[in-house]
């Protein structure tokens, strides 16, 4: 078990959204996670990882988590270089980030990484952010649209380093709009669109 919930409904200030959902997460398993806009995507991640509070029912983690968000400009340090955003994990946990092999593996060219966030387009920040996710590497990943600000090609390289992480051993979730994708990478698939809601 990496992550994991029994009969968990989410929702906020008591009101629920989705649930109750019974799921486990493997190591080296992906989770898809599909629903319309409001369905309670972001909400069941935000739970999952602890930030919000279940309305009932139980979450269980195996380790730490990592996050891949929507929008990396909301989560990047606008004053740090991409070499210091890829390299913290690492210096917090008091070892050294291969920083190139990272950002080669999730396809950053290497001239970008004295630039700063906003020197970069989204897709390369995107990179950039799942370059810091390969030095974290945390046992649990929870993607939020990672996809969907950027282009096809630019997709693909994140998707394919989100799976790369998986092989790796990464219990990861992946929250898409793009049902295709989902249903196509995912080993299982919450679909919060016809999950009961248990209202
Ligand atoms: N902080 C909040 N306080 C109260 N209600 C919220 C809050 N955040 C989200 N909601 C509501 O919870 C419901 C689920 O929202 P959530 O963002 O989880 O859906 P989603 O499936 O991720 O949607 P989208 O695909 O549009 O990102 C929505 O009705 C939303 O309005």
């Amino acid at each position: 078990m990496a992550v994991s919930c029994e009969q968990l409904v989410v929702g906020h200030h008591q009101a629920p959204v989705a649930g109750p959902i019974t799921v486990t997460v493997s190591p080296g398993r992906v989770c898809g996670l599909i629903g319309p806009s409001g369905a309670g995507k972001t909400t069941l991640l935000r739970t999952l990882a602890g930030l919000n509070r279940p309305i009932s029912g139980t979450v269980h983690r195996s380790g730490a988590v990592g996050v891949l968000a929507q929008h990396p400009r909301q989560v990047a340090n606008p004053r740090w270089t991409l070499r210091k955003i890829i390299s913290e994990p690492a210096r917090i946990g008091g070892t050294v980030a291969d920083v190139d092999t990272a950002a080669a593996t999730a396809g950053l060219e290497r001239a970008l990484l004295d630039r700063f966030p906003g020197q970069v387009s989204d897709g390369q920040l995107q990179r950039a952010c799942v370059a810091r996710l390969l030095v974290q590497n945390p046992p649990i990943i929870l993607c939020d649209e990672p996809v969907a600000m950027l282009d096809p090609i630019a997709s693909g390289v994140v998707i394919e380093a989100v799976e790369e992480l998986s092989v790796a051993g990464a219990a990861v979730v992946l929250a898409s709009h793009h049902q295709q994708l989902v249903r196509r990478r995912a080993d299982l698939v919450i679909d919060l669109g016809v999950a009961a809601t248990g209202r």
